[in-house]
């Protein structure tokens, strides 16, 4: 049963082409979704219609059940902190605005900012915090009273490995042990290949697509990145015919996708030229399988 159902959504920016266009897609409880896409693919404007800071102009947004606006979990990617409260009072004000009485704010405060590492930052003011700093103490706002949807616009960003993993921990905790569901948007890509279990990928407004991560990572996996060692000097015309056909070249190697390219034909101009020292292949990434699913949709 689905708890946000999303219909036909689409949300222009007045007097432009520039918004989403008929968005549809069922999140349940229990889902850590991934929002992607390139820069302007529209999962800003995405986030900030599920939080309800923007209404759609074409179809629906609904949840089942009823929810208020104290379920919702909201850090958007414009910084949303209070400048003139101390660090404690910001995060505290997450929970006190969502009904939770004094005594219980101040133990939900202290819990998320043991979680955050916040603690040791509660009565400094927060232009007085490094930018991840800052994020820290919006994400925990935002997550402070427990919400039932979590909508986080680039949470990670600013955060160091320690502390976007400790938040990913955080919420896939939420989401799969406690059934509650999460959207995130981040432009890094391999954390949400390994936590989220669902995706979707917006490209330039449009949904393309949305479902299971591990489905759509299977489908785009039986295409490899294969990567050839070599030693000696590859002459101009090689290069530039290589570039041609996609390849990546660096200083003694050279990588392509495998489907993309005739590898025995690749080989041979290379035997012809070069000494082959080592080849491999990986499996493509998240990242790798985006860039190529957005270079054959925008060609
Ligand atoms: N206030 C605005 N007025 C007009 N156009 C806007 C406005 N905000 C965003 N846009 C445009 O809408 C499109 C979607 O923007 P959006 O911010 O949703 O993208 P995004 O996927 O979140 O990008 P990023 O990864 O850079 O944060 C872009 O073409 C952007 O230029």
């Amino acid at each position: 049963m689905a708890l946000l159902t999303l219909k036909d959504v689409s949300y222009f920016y007045e007097g432009t082409h520039n918004g989403i266009c008929d968005i549809s897609f069922e999140a349940e409880k229990g889902d850590f979704i991934a929002v992607v896409g390139k820069n302007g693919a529209g999962k800003s404007t995405l986030l900030n219609l599920l939080s309800g800071i923007y209404s759609p102009q074409h179809g629906s947004i609904t949840c089942s059940p009823k929810l208020t606006y104290h379920d919702l979990g909201i850090s958007p990617q414009k910084q949303s902190i209070d400048w003139y409260l101390n660090v404690r009072d910001n995060i505290m004000l997450g929970a006190v605005l969502t009904g939770l009485s004094k005594k219980e704010s101040q133990a939900a405060t202290d819990s998320i900012s043991e979680i955050l590492d916040l603690t040791d930052f509660y009565t400094r003011s927060p232009d007085s915090l490094s930018g991840g700093q800052q994020q820290r103490v919006q994400v925990a706002r935002a997550l402070v009273h427990k919400p039932e949807i979590m909508i986080l616009d680039e949470p990670t960003a600013g955060l160091d490995y320690r502390y976007s993993h400790g938040l990913f921990e955080y919420l896939k905790e939420k989401c799969f042990g406690e059934k509650k569901l999460a959207l995130v948007s981040s432009h890094d890509l391999g954390m949400l290949e390994d936590y989220c279990n669902k995706i979707l990928f917006l490209n330039q407004g449009q949904q393309f697509y949305f479902g299971s991560m591990r489905d759509f990572l299977s489908a785009h996996q039986l295409t490899r990145e294969i990567t050839i060692s070599f030693s000696g000097e590859m002459s101009d015309a090689l290069k530039e015919e290589l570039i041609d056909q996609g390849a990546k070249l660096e200083e003694q190697t050279v990588s392509f996708i495998e489907s993309s390219v005739d590898l025995n034909c690749i080989i041979g101009k290379l035997l012809a030229e070069v000494s082959i020292t080592s080849m491999g292949s990986e499996r493509l990434g998240l990242k790798e399988i985006m860039m190529q699913e957005e270079a054959t949709e925008n060609a």
